[in-house]
């Protein structure tokens, strides 16, 4: 059973996944990359030729869905079935259809469950899990919970500079509308009672990650002193 469980949501582009890798690293935790179950499934529909945008059919692949994902974050890897999606699941004819299989209730049931099977699961002292509603819905008691964000203008900057062969024109309206969509489903722009914030905006990558390391260890002291 995991002790420490360290919640962090944010919008597109704020840092999750790297960040969070890197403060588990550090901190000696495991890592869960929830946006890529979302992913992974979005990919078997498309992968399968089914269509995405028909609940019924999103719903029904669910009982198919053969899912695992690495927590090691220095052994990351994502699995449908037999097949390596690690980097399939990032190619951007998944992520613009991400957003059909997300909003759907059913589909965040049985992906809170998994995760929480995960966390259980997990051999290491804590983990870093991060998402959209990690800090409200999936892990309300989490030891630690943090908003991770920075300015739509940083975040459209660091994502802009991954992706060299799209405009910036385009990278930004597809982390906008990426975004607006989510936050029908979620509230991951707005620190819920208890969440600290971690804003990026200022901040370079090696003080981001000591920002999250310390609200952890800070919390983690709280808990140990009942
Ligand atoms: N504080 C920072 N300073 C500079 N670059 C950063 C900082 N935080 C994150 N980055 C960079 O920003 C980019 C986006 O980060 P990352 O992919 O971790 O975001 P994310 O929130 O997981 O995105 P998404 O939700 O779209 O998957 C990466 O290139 C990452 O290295
Ligand atoms: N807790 C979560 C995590 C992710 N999503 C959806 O998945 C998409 C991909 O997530 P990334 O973190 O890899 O960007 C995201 O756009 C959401 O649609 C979610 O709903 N809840």
């Amino acid at each position: 059973m995991t002790a420490i469980v360290v919640a962090i949501d944010g919008p597109a582009g704020s840092g999750k996944s790297s960040v969070s890798k890197q403060a588990a690293r550090e901190l000696g935790y495991a890592y869960l990359d929830t946006g890529a179950a979302y992913r992974a499934l979005a990919w078997m529909l498309l992968d399968r030729g089914l269509d995405a945008g028909n609940p019924l059919v999103v719903v029904e692949s669910l009982g198919e869905f053969d899912f695992a994902v690495g927590t090691d974050p220095d052994q990351y890897f994502v699995k449908v079935g037999p097949d390596d999606v690690t980097v399939a699941i990032r190619e951007p004819w998944v992520t613009s259809e991400v957003r059909l299989v997300a909003r759907l209730p059913e589909v965040r049931e049985h992906l809170m469950a998994l995760f929480r099977r995960i966390v259980v699961e997990a051999a290491r002292p804590g983990i870093v899990v991060e998402g959209r509603d990690i800090t409200t819905v999936v892990a309300p008691d989490a030891t630690a919970r943090i908003l991770l964000t920075a300015s739509e203008e940083v975040r459209m900057g660091r994502r802009s500079k991954e992706l060299v062969d799209q405009s910036a024109a385009v990278v930004g309206e597809q982390l906008r509308s990426r975004d607006r969509a989510d936050s029908r489903v979620v509230d991951f722009m707005n620190a819920a009672d208890g969440v600290t914030t971690v804003d990026s905006t200022e901040l370079d990558f090696g003080q981001t990650v000591s920002a999250v390391v310390d609200v952890v260890q800070r919390a983690v002291l709280r808990a140990s002193h009942g």
